[in-house]
């Protein structure tokens, strides 16, 4: 049962108790009971189940309830908060990389463990990635000397994004290769302020591989030890993962391939055993494919309910964190009020569409179209190779051309000059400048389409069902199918 069937059935169990005619003693155990059996049968651990049955039996107490209460509802508020419970060990993670280029504060150092196979060095990439696009200076260090091609693989994954690495073909010691990778980085001039070490992975969790782990820790002193786990493994997560957390100590977990067909119940169960919070979760091999991780719009998106603040942090998430002088926030606002779009905006709106993966197509999805045609279904291969090009383009620009808000400013020679530094034709520049005139003019119309995020203005339902229809089926997925979208777009014509 993959995780979508999890929370269908999870959902199918409440809605028949909300359709019995009465909620009384024996629908609510009924619908517990076919919760608890869904748990079981997505691989999650018996004692985890018990307590969320008894927990919901504590908070709700059908007897108490004054005349009129909504039952239905209670029921239902008492299943998520105790879903969300069991994802959430209460704590935040130990520590965050905190940005300190060009000050003399010592870089943070994150260290990656887990099984062969389980996603590390494609998680470190993606790590690594996510944190460059908050502005972060992040370098790779591969101490995995256990698996030959591993050293290749962080490398590609680490020049596919940009990502300074180090790796050693020749040394054998994965304790040297790491302190010899996170000290090359401390001395770097490039003033790197978060240095990820990727290490050895083994079929199982033999007392060799948790040694050298522990060896590592102790060498490279962490300041975070993430515990990367795939989300098939079963019920052996709570095991393994305490196995590990008793080796060193594990702050943090990032499941992977939550894309899959895996049952995911056990490696959530990860967050029992090592009482440390999932922070991040896989969805893909792209190195785009990689969402933070929040219990609670993770559970409203699994039970189909969608979650507005999940969708908000989203596109938080996707928009560049101090890359320029705009925050995320100011970005967003000035879109929504139909502030001047520059070359700049739209820059970094491909930049982030094209590290977005299949997500990346809801935001052409969207009222204004962020890349509209140019990421139109079905044509989504075309759609990346204009955006490179028009990316390629905009390299040969000035920060002052990118900035500019006149649009009389990229005359002829200005063109001529971009075309040449990039190493295209002149028509290809004019039909990227197209492009951003035609974005700039949907971006002016974003308030109107936008209607009750700025103002009071009626959404018109048939465009939110275009939209929804028109989105790919695995991005519809991502974000919970048709019915949580809808409840998303509801929410949002109740905000302010
Ligand atoms: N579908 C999917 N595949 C993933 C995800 N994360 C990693 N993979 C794939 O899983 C496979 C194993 O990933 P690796 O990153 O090599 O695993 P590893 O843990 O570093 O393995 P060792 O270095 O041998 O310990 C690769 O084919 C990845 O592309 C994910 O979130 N979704």
């Amino acid at each position: 049962m993959v995780l979508a069937e999890l929370g269908g059935s999870i959902a199918r169990a409440l809605k028949r108790m909300s359709d019995s005619t009465v909620v009384d003693e024996a629908a609510f155990a009924a619908c517990l009971n076919e919760i608890s059996r869904a748990l079981l049968q997505a691989d999650v651990r018996f004692a985890s189940v018990k307590d969320l049955q008894a927990n919901v039996r504590t908070t709700v107490n059908l007897a108490s309830l004054p005349a009129g209460a909504n039952k239905r509802h209670v029921i239902t508020q008492a299943v998520v908060a105790e879903l969300c419970r069991m994802l959430d060990p209460g704590t935040p993670p130990p520590f965050s990389p905190t940005k300190s280029k060009g000050t003399t504060t010592r870089p943070s150092v994150v260290m990656l463990v887990g099984l062969q196979g389980s996603g590390k060095t494609t998680t470190c990439a993606k790590y690594a990635a996510h944190h460059r696009r908050k502005g972060f200076s992040p370098a790779l260090v591969c101490a995995d000397t256990f698996r030959a091609g591993a050293f290749d693989q962080l490398k590609q994954n680490a020049a596919k994004a940009n990502i300074p690495f180090y790796g050693s073909y020749a040394e054998t010691d994965p304790v040297k290769v790491a302190v010899d990778g996170v000290e090359t980085f401390l001395r770097s001039e490039q003033r790197h302020d978060l240095i990820i070490v990727d290490t050895s992975g083994r079929h199982r969790q033999e007392a060799a591989l948790l040694e050298e782990m522990r060896q590592v820790a102790e060498a490279v002193r962490p300041d975070l030890v993430i515990l990367v786990m795939d989300a098939s493994i079963g019920q052996a997560a709570f095991d393994q993962a305490r196995a590990f957390k008793e080796s060193v100590p594990v702050g943090a977990v990032i499941v992977t391939k939550m894309d899959g067909h895996a049952k995911g119940g056990g490696a959530l169960s990860a967050v029992a055993a090592t009482k440390a919070p999932v922070i991040f979760i896989g969805t893909g091999e792209h190195v785009g494919e990689f969402e933070p991780f929040d219990p609670k719009p993770f559970v409203s998106r699994l039970l189909g309910m969608g979650d507005l603040s999940g969708l908000v942090n989203k596109i938080k998430d996707a928009m560049p964190d101090q890359q320029q002088n705009t925050n995320p926030e100011e970005m967003v606002q000035k879109l929504m009020t139909g502030g001047a779009f520059t070359l700049r905006m739209m820059y970094d709106m491909f930049q982030n569409l094209r590290e977005m993966g299949p997500l990346g197509q809801l935001f052409s999805m969207l009222p204004g179209g962020f890349g509209g045609e140019l990421m139109a279904k079905g044509r989504e291969k075309e759609g990346q190779a204009k955006i490179k090009r028009y990316m390629t383009i905009m390299d040969s620009m000035t920060a002052a051309e990118l900035d500019s808000t006149d649009p009389k400013m990229m005359n002829e020679s200005r063109i001529v000059r971009i075309a040449r530094g990039s190493g295209r034709q002149v028509k290809d520049v004019k039909e990227m400048l197209e492009e951003h005139k035609r974005m700039a003019k949907m971006m002016k119309k974003m308030p109107k389409m936008m209607p009750n995020l700025n103002n009071n203005r009626r959404c018109d339902s048939s465009s939110v069902s275009k939209i929804i229809s028109s989105l790919p089926q695995n991005v519809l997925q991502q974000l919970g199918g048709a019915g949580a979208l809808q409840n998303v777009i509801k929410q949002m014509k109740g905000a302010k």
